[in-house]
């Protein structure tokens, strides 16, 4: 059977209209690839719950208030994946890669041009349709 996992991922949106994205390690699934910042759901928390902590432990930031964004289900090869998409506009803190990861504020008419994962494709069109 295929490894399922439940994501938590964060569209970061700054006041310049900005979008934060990370660059995924090389060794990682889908590495070398652009994503939003986020990560498993642990068996003991809500999606909610594993945002704030995935985005403080991977880019230093403090989420105040989050909102559902979109769902996507998707099938890798080698992977099931589930990404719970949530917009998040309220944050502190100055962002860092704190992972050793390259990350990088993108204005979201530039968003095309990074190359994501395959599942991102309707994450950065409804961005563009819905926020820019
Ligand atoms: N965070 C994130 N993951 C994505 C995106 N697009 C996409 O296909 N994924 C996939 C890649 C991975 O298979 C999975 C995220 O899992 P991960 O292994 O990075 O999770 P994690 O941060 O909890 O890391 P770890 O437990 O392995 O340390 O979701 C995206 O935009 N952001
Ligand atoms: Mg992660």
């Amino acid at each position: 059977m295929q490894k399922r996992v439940h994501v938590a991922v964060g569209v970061i949106i700054n006041q310049d209209k900005h979008i934060l994205l990370a660059k995924r390690h090389g060794h990682l699934h889908q590495g070398g690839k652009w994503e939003f910042p986020g990560g498993k759901v642990e068996a003991n928390e809500t999606v909610t719950e594993a945002l704030i902590r995935e985005l403080k432990e991977e880019v230093n930031l403090d989420v105040t208030a989050s909102s559902p964004f979109m769902d996507i289900s998707h099938d890798y090869p080698d992977k099931h994946v589930r990404l719970d998409i949530h917009l998040v506009k309220d944050f502190s803190n100055e962002a860092l890669g704190l992972e050793n990861q390259q990350i990088r504020w993108v204005p979201i008419y530039n968003l095309a041009e990074f190359d994501f994962p395959e599942a991102n494709k309707p994450i950065v069109d409804k961005i563009l349709a819905e926020l820019g």
